[in-house]
């Protein structure tokens, strides 16, 4: 059985190419786009990530975006953190901004994880290998949402005077922080954890700082799932970033 950081790996992967094959076929056959096309990617991803869980992983409890919640979760010290298209919006709209999640939580951290970017033909994982960190470029790249950035994360990149780098995904800005595209990604006003467990346990893994906006950590499998800011970033910008958050 291969061990919980290739198994995650290789899930995502396997998820990422399920969602490529499914937007081929869709936009060839000109039959659906849009939010069909979002639709179909969610179920046919959620489908195929379920059945290797079940298959593979029999024991573990899972928590999905797109499954209903098993409170079962709560008891167990295994679970599954899957959203299986994050960015469904840029999927649907054939960008190659969009993620998908996979992280494993054991007994109240996450201690393994994995998000497929299958728009640049890569997975990261919490196996690495990771790049060493670099200083942050001036001014400071900041990843913000294509569609929603916040009004805090918009007046903290005035007050440094940041670069604002749009783009859709969670798990994609994230993993653009560990690529090293961009210095930070300050989320606030709302996500799951499954948006960010599979991309913070990676960011963690490559030595970033990650927590929430208020500097306290982030827990995930809890009773609701509800865990609406992040911050991610270097580690040498978290005491900066996390005092102009502090001050707003
Ligand atoms: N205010 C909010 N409330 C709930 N979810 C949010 C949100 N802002 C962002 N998200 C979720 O975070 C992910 C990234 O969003 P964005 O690209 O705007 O940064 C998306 O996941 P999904 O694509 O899985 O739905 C989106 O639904
Ligand atoms: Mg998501």
């Amino acid at each position: 059985m291969p061990d919980d950081h290739s198994f995650a790996a290789d899930l995502a992967t396997s998820a990422g190419q399920v969602l490529l094959n499914t937007r081929s076929e869709v936009v060839a056959s000109g039959t659906a786009g849009g939010k069909a096309l979002a639709k179909m990617g969610d179920a046919t991803a959620q489908e195929h990530i379920a059945a290797r869980l079940a298959a593979e992983r029999p024991d573990d409890a899972v928590l999905s975006e797109e499954a209903a919640d098993d409170p079962v979760r709560l008891s167990r010290e295994r679970v599954w953190i899957i959203d299986p298209l994050d960015g469904t919006r840029e999927y649907s709209e054939d960008r190659h901004d969009w993620a998908v999640h996979v992280a494993l939580w054991e007994c109240g951290a996450l201690t393994a994880g994995a998000v497929a970017l299958p728009g640049l033909n890569a997975t990261l994982s919490t196996a690495g290998p990771f790049s060493g960190l670099g200083a942050p470029a001036e001014p400071v790249r900041l990843a913000v949402s294509r569609s929603r950035a916040s009004d805090l994360v918009l007046t903290v990149a005035e007050r440094i005077g940041a670069e604002l780098v749009p783009m859709g995904s969670a798990g994609y800005k994230v993993s653009a922080v560990v690529r090293g595209e961009v210095d930070a990604y300050i989320h606030s006003g709302g996500q799951y954890e499954w948006d960010s467990a599979a991309p913070v346990a990676v960011a963690a893994a490559a030595g970033l700082h990650t927590s929430r906006i208020d500097g306290s950590s982030l827990e995930y499998n809890r009773k609701d799932p509800y865990l609406p800011d992040l911050l991610v970033c270097g580690p040498r910008l978290a005491d900066k970033l996390l005092r102009v958050l502090a001050s707003i």
